[in-house]
């Protein structure tokens, strides 16, 4: 249901991403692995419409997504960038209201929602942003890319810097997701322990382009694969 199609592009004239193919059907958790450098947010870039798209496409149920950033969000595409993402002097409830009415969702529902899927905010909902931990910062993220109600969601290394506890508490939360919504995730990410816990299988990188797919049984026996690709 959301498939990449030979996609190629870059910054300048550097090309990064080569031909890149891939697909996540609905209720899939899919990860994107690969070591640093190897252009998994330039991907990610490319399917939201930040770099200029050189060669490829990008569909959603069979259609062509529009070319701006604004209208694939709207068409469904959801984007947690690395670093995260929320504005840090607007409280939690503000960030996650802001959200939804940018996609042309109701607010108060989107927040009533939102402290459903993540009670680790409900006490937090009064409190500026920027106050939070990394960690909760990372989940707000995530709760504001679901308030838009995305179709499918790009997630890019979601547990960088967040701590062990908050990584479980995401990987639960992201199966709950997939079960009750059946979205289609895509999760670029380094830690393979929490790839494994919530993906059922997975494309590796190398050099922008997709050296091989593998499943998750695969991923979990192949020690040598993991340590050539991932440096673990
Ligand atoms: N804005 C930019 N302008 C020019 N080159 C860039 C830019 N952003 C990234 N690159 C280059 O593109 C290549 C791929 O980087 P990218 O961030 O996509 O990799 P990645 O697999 O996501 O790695 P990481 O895990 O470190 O984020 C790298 O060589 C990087 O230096």
């Amino acid at each position: 249901m959301f498939k990449i199609s030979n996609a190629t592009g870059g910054y300048g004239k550097t090309t990064i991403i080569r031909d890149v193919s891939l697909e996540v059907g609905a209720g899939e958790i899919v990860a994107l692995l690969g070591r640093n450098g190897v252009g998994k947010s330039t991907l990610m870039r490319y399917v939201t419409a930040e770099i200029p798209n050189w060669e490829g496409r990008v569909e959603l149920d069979n259609a062509l997504l529009p070319d701006t950033t604004f209208g694939r969000a709207r068409a469904g595409l959801g984007y947690v960038p690395q670093g995260r993402f929320v504005f840090p002097r607007m409280s939690v409830i503000e960030n996650i209201a802001v959200a939804a009415a940018t996609n042309g969702h109701k607010p108060k529902q989107a927040v009533e929602h939102a402290m459903e899927w993540f009670p680790m905010l409900k006490s937090k909902a009064a409190a500026l942003a920027g106050g939070l931990s990394g960690g909760q910062q990372q989940v707000l993220a995530l709760a504001r890319a679901l308030a838009m109600k995305p179709k499918v969601l790009l997630l890019d290394e979601p547990t960088e810097g967040v701590q062990p506890s908050i990584i479980d508490e995401m990987a639960g939360i992201l199966l709950k997701i997939r079960e009750e919504s059946g979205i289609a995730i895509l999760v670029a990410e380094q830690d393979l322990d929490f790839c494994l816990s919530i993906a059922s299988r997975a494309y590796v990188m190398e050099r922008g382009a997709v050296r091989l797919a593998v499943d998750r049984e695969e991923l979990r026996q192949n020690k040598e694969l993991q340590q050539e690709l991932l440096g673990v």
